[in-house]
């Protein structure tokens, strides 16, 4: 378990977190959002001990990450959002070499190397030098060797960010096995509808201050509801009847009544005796709406 507890980080004279308080609990994973600078990166490099806070800590598993480093960062991974590996060295012999800093015998280390790095699909490039591999491919590599020490705690910061279809499958992957292991994931990401996929619970910072924690139902129950109908025909009358539930939107054949807050079935014994409807089903605001409700800004404006 993490606990951030009331972390305040300036850089000069710019206060860039203000009394961060949340917790990161074990076999959940959580999502942390805010837009470009609200300081989520920064609260990453406080809790895996690269840079101290001003004032407040972060427990690893009840160990404080500025006055027990070691205890703390042992029971810790960090997949920072920059991997550096401009090295002139292979990466398998880069895995055997960390994985030797905690242990493994060289025969050993090398087994599990080859084995990780299939896993996050780098089969065959396990001899190319790290400084000849792509953003995307370090970071895959950034993750299989943050799995080395098999800790308890991992801070993944902007992970998906240059991985294709297959590596973002695979964090997902990833996630889902670690959280079943009981973990504690914080997991950082501008794609929010992987967030909202991945995520138990979410929380939101803006210009350094959290400003909401909620659960994925929770994120649910928020979001504004909408009926989406596909049906044979549209046309005013359609339109006017469903105007009586919520504001109809109409796209082709598919009409989305949105803010409906009735019962489905009346829609339905309403409209069946003049309409052929195909599909209705009911669907709930992403969490990019949840995400712009909350800190007041219009998504046509700001870019997450
Ligand atoms: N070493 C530093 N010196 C001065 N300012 C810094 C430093 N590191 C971060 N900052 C500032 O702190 C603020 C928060 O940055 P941070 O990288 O934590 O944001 P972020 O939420 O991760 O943003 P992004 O989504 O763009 O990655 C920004 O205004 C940034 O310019």
């Amino acid at each position: 378990m993490l606990e951030i507890q009331h972390v305040t980080k300036t850089f000069g004279r710019f206060k860039v977190l203000e009394d961060e308080t949340f917790s990161v609990p074990d076999g959940e994973i959580t999502g942390f959002v805010g837009l470009n600078g609200a300081g989520k990166t920064t609260t990453m490099r406080i809790a895996s001990g690269v840079i101290f806070p001003n004032s407040g800590d972060v427990l690893v598993d009840g160990y404080s990450i500025v006055k027990d480093k070691k205890k703390a960062s042992e029971r810790l991974a960090w997949v920072p959002e920059l991997p550096i590996f401009e090295l002139d060295v292979k990466a398998i012999d880069y895995f055997v070499y960390i994985a030797g800093y905690y242990g493994y015998s060289t025969s050993e280390a090398r087994k599990m190397g080859m084995e990780m790095l299939e896993k996050v699909g780098l089969k065959g490039f396990e001899k190319r030098k790290l400084e000849n591999y792509s953003q995307g491919m370090k970071r895959r590599f950034a993750l299989a060797v943050c799995l080395i020490s098999n800790p308890k705690n991992y801070l993944f910061d902007e992970v998906l960010n240059g991985l294709d279809a297959q590596g973002i499958m695979y964090f997902r992957n990833l996630a889902a096995s670690l959280k079943k292991e009981g973990k504690a994931i914080l997991f950082s990401s501008h794609i929010l509808s992987e967030v909202e996929s991945l995520a138990d619970r979410v929380v939101f910072i803006h210009k350094g201050k959290i400003v909401k924690i909620m659960t994925i139902d929770e994120i649910r129950k928020f979001a504004t509801p909408s009926l989406v109908l596909r049906v044979d025909k549209v046309d005013n009358k359609l339109l006017d009847k469903l105007s009586k539930f919520g504001e109809p939107l109409v796209n082709g054949n598919q009409v989305m009544v949105r803010d409906f807050k009735d019962d489905p079935s009346k829609v339905n014994s309403i409209l069946s005796s003049e309409y052929k409807i195909y599909e209705m089903k009911m669907e709930y605001s992403s969490l990019e709406e949840v995400f712009f409700k909350i800190i007041g800004v219009n998504n046509e404006t700001v870019h997450i």
